[in-house]
């Protein structure tokens, strides 16, 4: 491992500094000078990067290849934003035509809506990728959104969910959007048939044709749903949940912003897919930032990372990225089924500036652990109040000098600020349809250069299979007969518990 100086050395002994390690992307422009580095940290990485085989494996997933090996699939995000005449095959098929083909009929659709005027709301039913994309772009560009429409997102099986959204909307003005790739996770399924039977006791089974979209790579579950396949918006299994917000699972997003702002979305993302794909790696933002990641992860121990946007409309975008992330990073075995040698991807968490400075940045700053931060920020607001973005903008600029630098304090130690604590600021003029796209391909293709040193493979999710299991297992052992007694004595116990409190509260 290589160690560097603390920051203020490196800034002090090199004017350079903060001219150098800047790169742009897109409409991104991204200071990584605060970051631990020199050139010799810098070079070892790049060098690490090379040798764990990252162009080759980048060009891999861009050609369609099965790199998604213990599903034995292709990951294709990047075809879902490729213009109309690329080619990019899957399996020996050019998918581009399908692609736009969907996209079409989501355009068609979205303006149709977007004319209704008995359409007030769209209600997004769908968990984990069918939900946090939408969910958190439909957050972020509502600026840019229909004045008419009201996008709602239910995901949790805990009926306090759609309870909530079903009281706030009419049933004659509402559509639902039910996502799901496979069109079998219970807790979609579930919301989805309680907001079917609520419609139907309003409007009669003849409304669900109107009133029901599915948005599903499984054409016969939608079917045995009762929503007619013409009304369905496919995708295809290359898609991963987590990487699908640019798929049909962005419908509810694109009849908020129009076909031309997902359009606009959507280049956003093959901007950064043509950066990640061809800027040689000194100038390549995702190589850049995840060897960083890789050498706070690697090198320095560090087992979080932080995301704090100084925007108030990214408020959902940590919580997105803990799903890109730590379903995708979150392995313990390597390709070939070893386990791994050191620890894999971060844990991600975050909250918007400046919240976060008045909750949790006393840790930052002053806590014994050191947590590497990505700030984003933006020149101009989707808002009128100007003087409320300089004083943002001004926090955000200093909590970055301020963990960079600090300030001694040998007199009071309660005071002292130790400083040399390390951010990356991604910066862009306005937090844009086409921005989010390049914002989240950055991340996307960040997320996949780690999984790619640390051998392992970011496309599967094995590791929310058991516990869906069991649940399915317990679930008819609340209320059938006899008392389970199969499961370890606090688990028994507990349901035990729930069975007898259920019984008497009804
Ligand atoms: O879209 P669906 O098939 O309903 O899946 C929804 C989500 O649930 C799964 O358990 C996976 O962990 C996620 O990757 C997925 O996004």
């Amino acid at each position: 491992m290589i160690g560097t100086p603390p920051l203020s050395d490196l800034f002090a002994d090199d004017p350079g500094r903060a001219e150098r390690y800047v790169v742009e992307a897109g409409d991104l422009r991204i200071d990584y000078s605060k970051q631990p580095l020199n050139d010799d940290v810098l070079a070892d990485l790049l060098e690490r990067a090379r040798d764990a085989g990252v162009e080759s494996r980048r060009d891999a997933m861009f050609a369609g290849e099965h790199i998604n090996v213990t599903e034995d699939r292709a990951v294709l995000h990047t075809a879902l934003r490729a213009p109309r005449d690329a080619v990019v095959e899957a399996d020996g098929e050019n998918v581009v035509p399908d692609v736009h083909e969907v996209l079409d009929a989501m355009s068609a659709f979205a303006d149709r809506v977007r004319a209704d005027d008995r359409i007030t709301d769209v209600v997004n039913i769908g968990i984990g990728g069918s939900d946090l994309g939408p969910a958190m772009a439909a957050q972020a560009l509502e600026a840019f959104g229909h004045p008419r429409i009201t996008c709602h997102f239910v995901s949790n099986v805990d009926g306090a969910d759609i309870h909530r959204t079903l009281q706030r909307v009419e049933p004659a003005s509402t559509l639902f959007i039910v996502a799901s790739k496979t069109f079998g996770t219970i807790e979609t399924l579930t919301n989805a048939r309680t907001a079917r039977s609520w419609l139907v006791e309003a409007l009669g089974d003849d409304a669900v044709a109107d009133h029901f979209v599915a948005v599903s790579t499984n054409a016969e579950r939608v079917a045995e749903f009762g929503i007619d396949t013409a009304n369905m918006f496919g995708f295809w299994d290359w898609v991963g949940g987590r990487y699908s917000v640019d798929s049909a699972i962005g419908l509810s997003l694109m009849i908020l912003i129009g076909p031309d702002g997902f359009r606009a979305f959507l280049d956003g993302f093959h901007t950064i897919d043509e950066h990640f794909r061809t800027a040689p790696l000194e100038q390549n933002a995702p190589v850049l930032l995840g060897m960083i990641g890789i050498h706070h992860s690697d090198d320095l121990g560090r087992d979080t990372k932080a995301v704090l946007p100084y925007a108030q409309e990214l408020a959902r975008f940590p919580a997105y990225l803990q799903q890109l992330d730590m379903e995708s990073n979150g392995k313990q075995v390597t390709l070939d089924g070893d386990l791994v040698a050191g620890d894999t991807g971060p844990i991600v968490w975050g909250e918007p500036g400046t919240n976060g400075q008045h909750a949790f940045y006393q840790l930052l700053h002053q806590g014994t652990r050191i947590v590497p931060v990505d700030f984003i920020g933006f020149a101009t607001p989707n808002h009128p109040y100007r003087n409320h973005h300089d004083l943002l903008m001004s926090n955000l600029f200093a909590q970055a000098e301020a963990l960079a630098f600090g300030r001694r304090n040998p007199d009071e130690p309660h005071r002292n600020f130790p400083g040399d604590r390390p951010s990356t600021l991604i910066l862009a003029d306005r937090l844009t349809p086409s921005v989010l796209g390049q914002l989240i391909a950055l991340y996307e293709h960040i997320v996949f250069v780690q999984g790619t040193v640390w051998g392992i493979n970011s496309f599967d999710q094995w590791g929310v299979e058991l516990g869906k299991e069991l649940a399915n297992r317990i679930t008819p052992e609340l209320t059938g007969d006899p008392d389970p007694t199969q499961h370890d004595t606090s688990t028994n116990n507990a349901i035990a518990w729930y069975r007898a409190r259920r019984s008497t509260s009804g």
